[in-house]
């Protein structure tokens, strides 16, 4: 971290200087793990970078040659292994025993619980396993393994063998770019892709310039999944066992209460803006024989990769609100989705799915009879040292312009597209107006805030204000410990949501702004009574709401941890 500091602290000449001798690799600054991939093409116009005419014909949106930005990968000559089949065909399994029995390894997936699942497993194995996602690092002794997030690959060091999860994500409109850094950037001497047939003729077309050879092994499903003929009609016909999908936290919770009103059931939730570590105790809960909940309702959150106790999967629609219109569901969507029922080795061999009404079902058979459409291109995006360098050319442009100027005039191959920024953009146009470095800016800009969530915007924008007024943010500046209540209402819930969401982001830049974010224990503790408050909500909208030991000693443990919150600050 104090390379951080030192970098915001060295004049840009002396940057590009240095990149210039190191062609990458030595500055860590970027996203995820903040490993900066100044590129050999990078390099080569870096050379020319001290004379500034010939630094002007240098084209810095030029990124037709991403495998050229990975040095590093580029030195080895990786063995391939693509996993490839439909879900639920033992591709992770293959891929983590065989990262199990490396000398030292990482896993990358695409979402924190499926790192969390990986980083448990190898633990339980007796490989001891580094956790390390945006929020998280847990270190364990001795470890030589990683489980992390896609976003935080580090691709300056050297593995032995390296695995990406659900490689299909290359093609995703926003994330697809952490995944090709991954595939292009990761220094492992085996690479293990797991994921959809969908994405073989792209990661083939891909790697052809690295020198990697590439073994492509088909799976089969472990264990049936039968598309039901009838729909289930009514939450009557419920069973244990089944997961209800929708896909808005209002349906959710109104298809929980009419399932629960038949007092036969009792449903557990999951869904993308529930605190993580509540969808994991939600998903524990339901997968537990032994506790009182034994149907889930849930959104799209469950549908990558991750193993449920999941007899049935019902749809209750197969539309969905992706941010901008009301689509329908893809095929690789549904499949995902489906592919959750009948786990292998789980309580149920046999897998169903169906839809809650009759019109839908065409589309859902039709759907899992469809190969998934192949991958065409993936996604890349200009790292930092390309926005940094373009800014030196334009120092009047501010991050926003700098970021448009990419989308607009990026040159690409065939086999890429770029990454959609929208996001980045929100924030972009709001940190513009602060005197803060482009670094600050960047890191801002990939901060995991969701700008159309007010509370979660509002948090970020005071974060950023106070850090370019004092170069020090406080948590109590804008938080008070020991406020947070038990929501009432749905309105409450989702204000808390997005409370934990504030707080996860304050820990987020607590890892990559230590001195200047120093409360990342206090934040980290505030998350924590965020989810409980959550979960006792979850637990008092049920049918009965009986007053359990667990729940008094839950509540105690709640006004400890915020009495001891009073007393350190
Ligand atoms: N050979 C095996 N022995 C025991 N359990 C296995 C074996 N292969 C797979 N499993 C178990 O079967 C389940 C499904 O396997 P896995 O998660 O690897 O499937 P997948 O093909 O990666 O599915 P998805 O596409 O949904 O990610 C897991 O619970 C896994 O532990
Ligand atoms: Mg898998």
């Amino acid at each position: 971290m104090a390379s951080l500091f030192f970098r915001r602290r060295l004049s840009p000449a002396i940057i590009s200087y240095k990149s210039l001798l190191h062609g990458g690799g030595e500055f860590y600054l970027l996203q995820g793990n903040m490993a900066t991939e100044a590129s050999f093409g990078i390099c080569n116009c870096l050379r020319k970078f001290n004379s500034s005419t010939a630094a002007r014909k240098v084209d810095f949106t030029d990124l037709t040659r991403p495998h050229t930005w990975y040095p590093h990968a580029r030195k080895k000559s990786r063995n391939v292994f693509l996993h490839v089949g439909p879900t639920n065909s033992g591709k992770t399994y293959y891929a983590l025993k065989q990262l199990e029995s490396s000398s030292s390894g990482v896993y990358c997936g695409p979402l924190r619980l499926l790192a969390w699942e990986v980083a448990k497993r190898l633990n339980k194995s007796n490989v001891p396993c580094d956790l390390i996602t945006g929020q998280e690092r847990e270190e364990v002794e001795g470890a030589r393994h990683k489980s992390i997030t896609v976003e935080m690959a580090d691709v300056t060091s050297d593995y032995d063998c390296a695995i990406i999860d659900e490689i299909q994500m290359i093609g995703c409109r926003t994330r697809g770019s952490s995944f090709t850094r991954a595939l292009l950037g990761l220094a492992a001497n085996e690479l293990h892709l797991c994921g959809d047939a969908a994405a073989v003729p792209l990661v083939q077309e891909i790697l052809k310039v690295t020198g990697d050879t590439i073994k492509v092994q088909y799976y089969e499903r472990l264990s049936p999944l039968v598309p039901l003929k009838v729909p289930l009609g009514s939450f009557s016909k419920i069973r244990t066992g089944d997961c209800v999908v929708t896909f808005s936290r209002t349906e959710i919770y109104k298809m929980k209460k009419q399932i629960e009103a038949g007092g036969m059931h009792r449903c557990s939730v999951v869904y993308g803006s529930l605190p993580p570590e509540t969808r994991t105790r939600q998903a524990t809960m339901f997968n537990d024989a032994s506790s009182n909940s034994d149907v889930l309702v849930a959104s799209d959150a469950i549908g990558m990769g991750l193993n449920l106790n999941i007899s049935r999967i019902i749809f209750s629609t197969l539309q969905k609100f992706d941010g901008v219109e009301v689509r329908d569901l893809t095929v690789p969507e549904i499949k995902q989705i489906a592919g959750r029922a009948g786990r292998y080795k789980s309580n149920f061999p046999v897998g169903e799915v169906t839809c809650l009404n009759a019109d839908d079902l065409p589309l859902l058979h039709s759907s899992l009879d469809y190969p998934s459409p192949v991958l065409e291109r993936a996604g890349v995006f200009p790292n930092f040292d390309l926005l940094y360098m373009y800014s030196r050319l334009h120092p009047k442009h501010g991050i926003h312009e700098i970021l448009e100027h990419f989308m607009d005039n990026a040159k690409l191959s065939e086999h890429y597209f770029i990454a959609n920024c929208d996001e980045l953009l929100k924030v972009a146009a709001i940190i513009d107006t602060l005197p803060l470095s482009l670094h600050d800016k960047y890191l801002f800009c990939i901060s995991p805030v969701e700008m159309d969530d007010d509370i979660s915007s509002q948090g970020l924008t005071q974060f950023a204000t106070n850090y370019s007024n004092n170069g020090l943010v406080r948590l109590r500046e804008i938080f008070t410990p020991g406020t947070l209540k038990v929501p009432t209402s749905h309105t409450a819930l989702k204000e808390l949501e997005s409370i934990h969401k504030v707080l996860d982001l304050y820990v987020w830049l607590s890892y990559r702004l230590e001195e200047s974010f120093p409360d990342r224990e206090l934040a980290s503790s505030q998350k924590a009574i965020c989810s409980m408050l959550i979960e006792e909500f979850l637990e008092g909208q049920g049918w009965q709401r009986p007053r359990t030991k667990r729940l008094t000693q839950k509540s105690r443990l709640i006004s400890l941890i915020s009495q001891e919150t009073r007393q350190k600050f």
